[in-house]
């Protein structure tokens, strides 16, 4: 069985609607990304996954269960994280505070367990910092632990936020937009870092973005998206090809890697 699948999944905002059908499964180990124009519905579909909006129709199923109707705060026990296109960390907190607080959130551990101080807190904090300890190793984040998040280059700051979703020890990651805002070199080290994810640590990847070099790099599978609408899914070279998908966002006659989904709309370039 996939590990995610999403069944006919629509929101509708009075009249906009975000998403409007839409269907894919995510496969174990797999980097499946989703591309499309801006407004396409791509952070809907996160934010649906994520439970910050309510479907109005379909499902969605992670590893065997039902989590259409759970609450946001019940998924990331389940396995899933997630990344957001603005980073969302506490600019005034030390790498490693901003780790720590991440799992102290996932933390299983009652209220009164944590106040008294009790053997199993004591237990979950070594076991967090052993934790956020090895994710600090594998993204290279030593040199940073320390130092507060305000201070970051933008780029570490990306990486940050990824390093607090792997200190959950997800099975499914999503990204949003990884790659937005970094330089060519850096997205290229956010490639090796997807990369060691899905082959190091087995983790599977759901991810939206636009440049399409990154893209075809790591994706296994892409799904592209328009006006909350499937349009093609494939590999990326096939989706690349689709006619459908040139008309709709990479510019007829443009089709080329480098292009960016927002190419055609005005919209910034990442790469
Ligand atoms: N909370 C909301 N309330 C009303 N409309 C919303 C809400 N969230 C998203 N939308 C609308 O849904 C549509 C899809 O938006 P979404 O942010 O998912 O697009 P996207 O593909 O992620 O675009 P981008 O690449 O610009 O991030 C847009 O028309 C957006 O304005």
């Amino acid at each position: 069985m996939s590990l995610l699948q999403v069944r006919d999944l629509a929101v509708h905002f009075g009249g906009v609607k975000a998403v409007d059908g839409v269907s894919f499964d995510v496969e174990a180990g797999e980097v499946f990304t989703i591309v499309g124009p801006n407004g396409a519905g791509k952070s809907t579909i996160f934010n649906l996954i994520s439970r910050f909006y309510e479907p109005s129709a379909g499902r969605i199923v992670f590893d065997g269960r039902d989590i259409t109707r759970l609450q946001a705060h019940e998924i990331a026990p389940l396995g899933i994280a997630r990344t957001f296109q603005n980073i969302e960390l506490f600019d005034h907190s030390t790498v490693l505070a901003n780790l720590l607080v991440g799992r102290h959130t996932a933390r299983r551990t009652a209220w009164w367990q944590d106040v008294l101080f009790l053997p199993a807190v004591r237990r979950a904090e070594v076991e967090d910092r052993r934790i956020v300890e090895e994710v600090i190793d594998f993204l290279e984040l030593q040199p940073y632990r320390n130092k507060l998040i305000a201070g970051l280059p933008y780029g570490v700051r990306k990486v940050v936020e990824i390093a607090r979703a792997l200190a959950l020890r997800p099975k499914l990651i999503l990204l949003d937009e990884p790659a937005s805002g970094l330089s060519v070199e850096e997205t290229q080290d956010m490639a090796f870092w997807i990369e060691d994810m899905q082959k190091d640590m087995g983790l599977t990847v759901l991810m939206v973005e636009h440049d399409m070099n990154l893209v075809s790099r790591v994706s296994t599978r892409v799904l592209a998206m328009a006006n909350g609408q499937p349009l093609a899914l494939g590999t990326p070279a096939e989706v690349q090809k689709d006619p459908a998908v040139i008309e709709a966002y990479l510019g007829t006659g443009h089709a080329g890697k480098g292009q960016t989904g927002k190419g055609q709309t005005g919209g910034e370039a990442h790469a």
